[in-house]
Formats: C-alpha cells, structure tokens, sequence
C-alpha cells in the first residue's frame, strides 16, 4: 500500500497568523523591457570565513542604468508602510523584550501600554487588509475545526493513493524493461570509460584533504574556509584530477561538486609556469547561468584568497560590461568562468583572445547546457579548445542526453557517479499537498507561507509572469519576498539574492533560473508552486536545500497533471523522506476570499508599475538620443560585433537541441513538452525543405545569391590548386623536408544531441575526424540527391 510508506501530517497544530486571498486571473504584466544594455557593475568585495556565497556585498558600483522598479516600494506608497521581513519583526519584538527587562517592575503598567501600543502597530504593518481581530479568528476557527475536515481529507486522499498503488504497480512493470535496456546501455558505456581506479586498484579513499597530496597554501585555504574533510565526490575525484584524467561526475546536489574540480585545478596553476610567455588563459569553467557562474567564481576567489595564491580569475558573463570584460582578458587572467553566449562573443569579437593556451576546461551542470539549448555553443567552444587539454564535466543528474557532449569532449574518461541510486539529499523531507483544483493553488500557497513557512524559502514558479504576480500578490499580504527570472536586469537578479540571502526576505519567488546549483546557506523550504515539466528539474530545485548534510524540506503543491511527476519524485525517493501535508481546506478558502477582495488592487499595482516603467523608458531613451548626439562619432567608429550563427540559426539550433534533450525523458510528452513535430497521428512530420515557405520571387532571391556564393566558393579553390601547383613545380631544397600530403577527408557535421531520433553516443563506433579542438570520434551521414546513404570517415587526432 502506498500509505505505508506516506507519513500524512497536517497543518493543525502548527499555530495561525492571519489570512487574506484570491486568484489574480487579471492581466500578466508587462515584460521588463526598459533594461539598459549598457550597464556596468562590479563584483567586488570579499568574504570574511567559510565558503558564504551572496553575502550582500557583491552588488557594487552600478553606472548608467535607471534605478529599478520595486513593487514593494508601489505597494508601500499604497499602504503607506515598508513591508517587514519575518527577521525585522523577531528582531522588533526582542528589543521591545529587552527594554521592557530594563525599564523594571515599577515601570510595568505603562511599559505594558506601551508594548500593547507597539503590538498592534507591528500587528497592523503586517495584516494589511482587513480587522486584525477578523483575522486571527478566521485562521483559528479554522484550525479548530479541522478535525472532522482531516477526516475526510484523508478518507478521500486513501482512495486516491490506491488509485495511485495501481499506477505504481503498472509502472514497475515497464521500469523493468527500461532497466533492461539500461543494463545494455551500461555495457556499451562500460566500453567508453576506463575503470575507476579509486574503486578497483586502491579502494581506500583519501579521508583528508592533506592525504591527497595538496600544497600547503591551498590546505591552508581549506582549512579557513572550515572544509576538513572531503566529501565523497571530493574524495574520488580530486586525486584522479590531479593525475590530469578526464572526469564525468555526478553526485547528488549539495555534494560539494564545485570544490571537486576547483580544488584539483587550483593545485595546477600553483605549479604552472610562470615564466615569460608562460602568462595565459589556462582554464575555462562553463557554467549555464550568470549567477551560477559568480557563485562559481566566488568558491575560486576565497580559495585563492584564503591560501594566498597567485591566481586570477575573468568573469565573462552577461549582463557585465563587454569592455571591461575585453580589457581584462588583454591581462591574461589564468581562470576564466564563462557563460558560453558571452565566451562566443569574446572569441568572435575581442581581438586577439584565444583559448589556444587552455590547459583545463570545466563544464558545470552539463546536461544544462544542453537543456538550455546551448548545443551549438557547446561545440564552437570545445572546437576552439586544444586537444591536450583535460575536461570534466560535473553534474548531479547526468541523464544520456550528454552523451553525444561526453563523446565529443571528454578523452578516456573515467566516470565518477557518488552513489547513482540516491538522487536527493539525505536530509531532504519531501511533502506533497494535494491540489484538487486550479483556484486552490494560489490560495494553498499563501495559507502555508502565512501558517507554516514563515522564512528562507524558495518558491518555483513555471513562468516568470506567474512568480511576478505572486510577489505582488504576497506584497498586498504582508510577506516580504524578492523575484528572481530572467525579466530582470542582472543587478535585480544578484540584487533579490542578495537580499533573501541577507534574511532582509523571506520568500524568493524564482523560475528554473535558480533550480540548478545555487549555493544559499539557510535554505530551510523549497515549495514548488507547480511541478516542473521533467524529473531532473525537480531534483535540482528541492536540491536548493538540504545541501552539505544540513537538513531541509520541500513541499509541492500536486495537482491532477501532476500525477505522473509525482509518482517519479516519490520513485526515486527512500520512502522515509516522503510525507503527505494537508492544509486545512477553512484556512485555504479564508484565503482565496481574501485574494478575491484585494483582486482590484493586484490590477491596480501592476498598472502602476506599467505606467513608471514607460516613464524611466521615456527617459531613457531621451538620453540615448543625447548620447548619440554627443558621442556621435565615437559610436559610429566603433566595429560592428559579429556573432558564429545569425539570429534565425540561433534560435533554431536552441529549439534542436532543447528538443533533443528533453526527448531524453520518457515522460517529457505527457508534459507537453515535447512532441512539436509529431502530426495528429502522433507520426513524425517531414523535414521542411529549404525553400518551403518563400515566395516564389524569394525563392528566386535565395537560389541566386547561393550560386554566387558557390562560384566565389569555386574560382577561391581554383586560384588556390593553382598556387598548389605552381609550388610543386618548384625545385625542393636539400634542407627542406618533403611537403606533407594533405588529408582529403571531409569534416563532419555531426550536432550534439541534435534530432530527435536519438542513438546513444556509445553507439557510434565508427571513427571520424572533427575539428581542432575535439577528441571524440564522429560519424557524418551524407545523403547524396537519390537519397543514398554513405558514411564519412576519418580519425580523431590526439
Ligand atoms: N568538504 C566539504 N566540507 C564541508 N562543506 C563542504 C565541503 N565541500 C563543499 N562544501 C559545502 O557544500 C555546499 C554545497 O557545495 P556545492 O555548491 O559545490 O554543491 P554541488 O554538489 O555543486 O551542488 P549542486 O548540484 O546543487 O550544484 C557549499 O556550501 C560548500 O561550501
């Protein structure tokens, strides 16, 4: 039976604050358009002990850019108040305790008044609508009466769960073909790998940083940064790294997988040379969000700092001024972190910039990247790589989709997989609310956040439209909370972190922006608004807590579309970290009454924000046109940026490979979120032809420049056979060697995890060459005009 593994709890004894409510069906509001490209900031400023990311001091320094809209400061100019976070009001309370002690008995009676007075100052601040007596009745009534409600909550929940047992039972079935198909996978890929060392010859693991053979400084820094022992993923991976071996690694979030390759790498470059000419960019950190990236170089720099290192780090990501970026990259920084759009654009753009000199590179949260459709990227970056280079890739969900990005990067690699059959943390609780309908959800959220979950939580929203409106909506409720998705600047984005980080909120209402890797100390809850569209977005967002063996909890709210994703996160869960919650059903309709009342105003405050936004863009855009006024020349002389693909080929490539990577997961249709291409038959529709679409004097246009093209093409590689040729006929010096014979095989064009159709890399034994920076063996296709195949061939070189 499932519910002999489902502890239910409930909500009953947990005390009330207040209650409010409704569903804001009303407009979504305006896409933050008014960013200012140009804005510069810096992330200066250290950190004192311990690896404390997001300390509030990063944000500094910010030029050009118009102050952001807050919707806290327009729900504030509504209310005329600040919001206050849980923090500012159990500090209040404190002092107003402390100052009570003092003052002494004879002082009671009108301290008491005063207290009283302060109460209902700090009670009215909090409870913005209605009578604050109202309230707390509301909520309490609720609560009394859940008895009975639970009841039947739970009545009508065991029938669900048998309906659930049957599912279960009709889906072990079909795992144990999957798992059979996996055992052949294993195989295949048992073939590709070498053996793990650490498991086989030696299988005693080093149980201290000091017995893998580090530099003083750098345990020096470890040790300050109160990081004594490695962890498992630490432990298997740092020695096989410094012996220079290419690394897959996974193990479950909050596992320490950043200092697991930041470490080894660190232990490098003590010893690099240091000589004339021996200055260069010697290791690339990928990594697929900004914020991850300065997090990632935030773990780099204390290290660096603590153990006195001579070591420099770039961060080239978006959103960061691309001169600033430009002028230091002329300093030849040892490290760089990057976002691969940003990398790209310096490869292109910045003149003289190479990776030529790479010693190391780093791809962190792989399978990201190819979710984020950077698939193209991906390639254009390794293709700029030399070959001598080592590469590991880290993430804590490796699904097979990476293993075209495995076979294409990594040189005999060796997998490193902490414990494959645990996907969450230890200390993870996982509880499920169960979400009859739709306009339940709103208010269930508001009714934990008021009763339940009052601090350091993150909330995950699907969209980023969605996450907005509920801030403004927990805004008009009193919760003081920060947004973070992509419609904000970049300082709005490091800036809500900062605040949920320093406690100055309570709640961060986030997209899958910060699902994957975010390291924020404190993270008690993660509530998942709705679940996410696949399995491996799920373990990343709960995996915001219970990080580094601390322990956490999440809670989703389950609706009926729900289900299937339920019935995997509970699948790949001990039965022991899943728990049913109920929130009493009075507690959730006091709140969808309350969202109903103030429904006009949540319209009003986003008409508002509206209305200010145009006015800074009006502004703006007055001092643009003085700038271009002033600065006219200046701006006019400088080289237009070119970008590898235009911006029709960028999006394409994106949606192939978004596409290919979530048909990696088997339940990614029954989400909706694959199957673009299928016709109402659920067949594969045919691939559009090149000229399918235009108009005929289109069509024309296109076909005429191509041949253009392709007589230039011609009359180059005439001109340069005769040049060949001309030179064969010369006489050879005695001292000169013989010209080499040139290589006639073709480069193949071969995408990683490009179609939908997918074969695991491991497949593939054919060999072919691919470009410069590339290790792994490709094949190429070529279908000629009667549809024949043939396969080109050529060899990897080493
Ligand atoms: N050896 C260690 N001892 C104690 N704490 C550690 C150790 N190594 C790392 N940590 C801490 O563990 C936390 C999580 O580390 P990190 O962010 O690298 O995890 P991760 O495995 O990359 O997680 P995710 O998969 O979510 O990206 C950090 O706060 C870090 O300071």
């Amino acid at each position: 039976m499932a519910n002999d593994f489902i502890t239910t709890i409930d909500s009953d004894d947990e005390a009330p604050q207040f209650g409010e409510s409704s569903i804001q069906k009303g407009k979504t509001p305006t896409k933050n358009d008014d960013l200012d490209p140009d804005f510069e900031f810096d992330f200066a400023g250290g950190r004192e002990t311990g690896l404390d990311l997001w300390g509030g001091d990063e944000v500094t320094g910010f030029k050009n850019g118009a102050e952001p809209i807050n919707v806290d400061d327009i729900i504030a100019r509504r209310r005329g108040k600040p919001l206050e976070s849980y923090n500012d009001r159990k500090r209040k309370r404190k002092a107003a305790k402390e100052e009570e002690l003092e003052e002494g008995s004879e002082e009671d009676a009108e301290e008491k008044e005063d207290e009283d007075e302060n109460m209902d100052e700090e009670q009215s601040e909090v409870e913005l609508s209605g009578s604050e007596e109202d309230e707390e009745m509301s909520a309490k009534d609720s609560d009394l009466e859940l008895g009975t409600d639970d009841e039947q909550a739970e009545d009508e929940e065991a029938e669900s769960e048998d309906d659930d047992e049957e599912e279960y039972e009709e889906e072990a079935g079909s795992s144990d073909e999957e798992d059979e198909e996996t055992a052949a996978e294993l195989a295949r890929k048992e073939a590709f790998f070498s053996k793990d060392p650490s498991l086989t010859d030696d299988p005693t693991l080093p149980s201290t940083f000091a017995a893998m053979n580090l530099s003083r400084p750098l345990l020096r820094a470890l040790t300050s940064l109160q990081l004594n022992t490695p962890t498992p993923i630490q432990a298997r991976a740092i020695p096989l790294a410094l012996q220079g071996r290419d690394i897959l690694g996974s193990a479950v979030t909050g596992s320490g997988k950043t200092a697991a390759f930041m470490i080894p790498l660190l232990e490098r470059l003590c010893y690099r040379d240091r000589g004339k000419g021996g200055q260069a960019c010697r290791v690339l950190i990928l990594c697929p969000t900004r914020e991850l990236a300065v997090q990632c170089e935030a773990v780099g720099k204390a290290l660096t700092e603590k153990g006195g290192l001579d070591v420099r780090f770039a961060l080239l990501v978006g959103g960061l001024s691309l001169n600033a970026q430009a002028h230091t990259l002329r300093t030849l920084p040892d490290v760089l972190i990057a976002t691969p759009g940003r990398l790209i654009d310096h490869l292109t753009n910045t003149p003289s910039f190479t990776l030529s000199a790479l010693d190391v590179l780093v791809i962190d949260e792989a399978d990201r990247m190819l979710e984020a459709g950077f698939t193209d990227e991906l390639e254009e970056i390794i293709k700029a790589c030399p070959r001598s280079r080592q590469t590991m890739l880290f993430s804590a969900t490796m699904t097979d989709s990476v293993d075209e990005l495995v076979k294409l990067s990594l040189d005999k690699p060796i997998r490193v997989f902490v414990d494959p059959k645990r996907n969450t943390a230890k200390g993870l609780i996982q509880e499920f609310v169960r979400i009859r309908s739709d306009e339940t959800r709103s208010p269930s959220l508001l009714a934990l956040c008021k009763r339940t979950v009052r601090e350091k939580c993150i909330i995950f929203f699907r969209s980023k439209a969605l996450a907005h409106q509920m801030r403004i909506v927990f805004g008009l409720n009193g919760l003081k909370a920060a947004e973070l998705h992509g419609n904000l600047t970049q300082e709005q984005r490091l800036q809500a972190l900062n605040d949920f980080k320093a406690g100055s909120v309570d709640y961060l209402l986030a997209t899958d922006l910060a699902s994957r890797g975010l390291d924020i100390k404190g993270v008690e809850t993660v509530i998942n608004y709705d679940m996410p569209g696949q399995l491996s977005q799920y373990t990343h967002r709960v995996g915001r807590t219970a990080r580094a063996g601390r322990n956490g909890r999440s809670i989703s709210l389950v609706g009926e579309a729900d289900r299937k994703m339920l019935k995997a996160a509970i699948k790949q869960s001990e039965a022991d970290q899943i728990r049913h919650r109920i929130i009493p059903p009075e507690a959730v309709n006091a709140m969808l009454d309350k969202l109903n009342e103030i429904k006009d105003e949540i319209e009003e405050v986003l008409v508002e924000e509206k209305e200010e936004k145009l006015m800074r863009q009006a502004d703006m855009e007055l001092k643009k046109g003085q700038n271009m006024v002033e600065h006219h020349d200046e701006i006019h002389s400088r080289p237009a940026r070119t970008w590898f693909q235009s911006e029709k080929e960028k999006e394409k490539s994106k949606s192939a490979s978004k596409e290919a990577y979530v048909g990696s997961f088997p339940n990614a249709a029954a989400n909706g979120s694959n199957g673009k291409d299928l016709n109402k038959d659920g067949k594969k529709e045919p691939k559009r032809g090149k000229y399918d679409g235009l108009s005929r004097k289109a069509k024309r246009r296109k076909m005429a420049i191509e041949e253009d093209q392709a007589d230039q093409q011609s009359s180059k590689s005439t001109s340069l056979a005769i040049r060949n040729a001309k030179k064969a006929a010369r006489p050879v010096k005695i001292t000169e060697s013989l010209p080499k014979t040139k290589s006639t095989s073709k480069k193949s064009s071969t995408k990683i995890g490009a179609g939908n159709k997918r074969k695991s890399a491991f497949d593939d034994n054919k060999p072919s060459k691919k470009h410069e920076g590339m290790r792994a063996k490709q094949t190429k296709v070529n279908l000629d005009k009667k549809g024949k195949s043939g396969k080109g061939k050529s060899k990897g070189k080493k």
